[in-house]
């Protein structure tokens, strides 16, 4: 599409203009570190080369860990990314009082002992996973007390459909605190109900399933989430006894079961790691194979990047190679348009990694935030690298370099989990030296992604820096 600065969608620039004013270094603003800061040091452009192995998924993972409070008896998942993420949920579930080994990738959990319903405000301020617990803790226990969740900062992000969800399934919910308190009515458990989400909340759909497996009788939720990790937390339960019909539709049907059964399970690939080294194949224009993967859980980002012009082909069931290399492709790559939307549309998850992307290619781009209503704050860290983006409320217009510029490395902020992998995707494409701080963001949901890095042949350095005193 052909854009211009003074483009009507965009009255009021938010961030910078569309000139290449922000290109070199910005250490200024940034505060001098004043505690252990670790950091990411890349040294680019690089080209990568080789094989990357896909760890399970994160936002899969979460609910399972959930999923097993649910549980008579011991289950076993296989396959668990280890990003703090997972630690903090282990570890909310210990605090609750159930039994949590982990081991090799797995965590085998027994909650039989569970003797708490309150969760510790700290552990629920670390993430947003950790408020899957309500749905669990009333169904199978009769009452919950969990803090209102953490997780990345990129909008509003209520749970309003989760407690008017469960309140449709019998329970009493309350807002005190900054806490919610949630019972199941006369202290009988949750009856079966019928409930339409405004809006299909992966995290909502989520609670209502675990709380429908265990309510009695019959739940009708519509407009439901439709995302992969719907699925996997749908089979699972369905393996631990319960009944799910519609899984992956916009309409569930759940018959609640009494008492449900510790199972085992390998959590799936993660789709947004996935998708996020591919899109590292692309920005370094390389050529890289990733496993295991499961295609059509990011055919959407498959679509975009060959209609860029990347060659994407399938070795095998679960193999994929992504080639963005110009010997390849034979031109560079082109820019295309993204509208993040529920599943099977472009996922939010990959918006900020795309736009790194984007920024490097030929022409301009037009990327819409449907889904969060706060997710454009990388925008101003990729324009410390010199990107040209102008971002106005939801939406960014991003150019394309002219032939012979490109990415400066400089020093940034990772404010969120996707934003600051967005980072490293253009430091790895910048020329020179790029520094990202606060990357326990990123440490949230990638697995050892500086050594994934390393092997394809990155330089790029995990580091502590010691603290400094501050120079006035
Ligand atoms: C741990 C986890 O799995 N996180 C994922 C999950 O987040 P999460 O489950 O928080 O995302 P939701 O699908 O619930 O949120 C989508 C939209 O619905 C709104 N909303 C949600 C719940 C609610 O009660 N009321 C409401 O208005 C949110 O503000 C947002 O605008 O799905 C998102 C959308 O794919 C992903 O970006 C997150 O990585
Ligand atoms: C937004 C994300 O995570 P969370 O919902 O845990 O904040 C994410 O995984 O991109």
């Amino acid at each position: 599409m052909a854009l211009s600065c003074n483009n009507t969608l965009f009255p009021k620039p938010f961030f910078t203009s569309c000139s290449s004013q922000t290109q070199g270094t910005h250490f200024s603003n940034l505060p001098q570190p004043t505690k252990q800061d670790p950091i990411f040091k890349i040294k680019g452009p690089s080209t990568l080369s080789g094989h990357i192995t896909i760890s399970g998924s994160k936002n899969a993972s979460l609910p399972l860990l959930a999923a097993t409070l649910c549980c008579s008896g011991t289950s076993l998942l296989h396959n668990l990314p280890n990003v703090s993420d997972i630690q903090a949920m282990a570890s909310i579930l210990s605090s609750l009082g159930a039994k949590v080994d982990a081991f090799d990738g797995k965590m085998r959990v027994n909650s039989d002992g569970v003797g708490k319903v309150e969760v510790d405000l700290e552990e629920m301020k670390k993430i947003r996973g950790g408020f899957f617990v309500i749905g669990p803790l009333v169904a199978r226990f009769g009452e919950a007390v969990v803090a209102l969740p953490g997780g990345c900062n990129i909008g509003k992000r209520p749970v309003d459909l989760h407690l008017r969800g469960l309140r449709a399934l019998g329970a009493v919910v309350e807002l005190r605190d900054g806490k919610v308190w949630a019972r199941a009515a006369n202290g009988r458990g949750l009856v079966g109900g019928k409930f339409r989400l405004d809006y299909p909340s992966v995290g909502a759909t989520e609670t209502l399933m675990m709380a429908a497996s265990m309510a009695d009788g019959t739940t009708m939720l519509s407009n439901v989430a439709k995302e992969p990790e719907v699925v996997d937390l749908a089979r699972f339960l369905t393996d631990c006894g319960a009944w799910i019909e519609g899984a992956g539709s916009d309409n569930l049907i759940i018959r609640g079961k009494r008492q449900l059964y510790g199972s085992e399970c390998v959590i799936k690939p993660d789709r947004i790691e996935t998708g996020t080294f591919m899109l590292a194949a692309a920005i370094t224009r390389s050529c890289i194979l990733l496993s295991p993967v499961i295609p059509s859980r990011v055919s959407c980002l498959i679509d975009k990047l060959s209609q860029a012009g990347c060659k994407i082909s399938r070795l095998d069931q679960q193999t994929l190679q992504v080639s963005a290399h110009p010997s390849h492709v034979g031109y560079d790559l082109k820019s295309f348009d993204i509208k993040t939307n529920p599943f099977p549309g472009f996922p939010t998850d990959l918006q900020p990694q795309t736009m790194a992307l984007l920024t490097t290619c030929t022409g301009s781009s037009l990327v819409e935030e449907s889904v969060f209503d706060n997710r454009m704050t990388h925008a101003r860290e990729l324009q410390k690298l010199g990107a040209r983006i102008q971002v106005s409320g939801r939406n960014a217009l991003v150019y394309g370099f002219d032939e012979g510029s490109s990415l400066q490395g400089s020093r940034v902020i990772a404010r969120d989990l996707r934003g600051g992998v967005s980072l490293i995707l253009a430091g790895l494409a910048a020329k020179g030296t790029t520094q990202i701080h606060d990357i326990a963001h990123i440490e949230r949901g990638y697995e050892n992604i500086d050594m994934k890095l390393q092997n394809l042949g990155a330089d790029i350095q995990r580091l502590t820096l010691t603290p400094v005193p501050l120079i006035l």
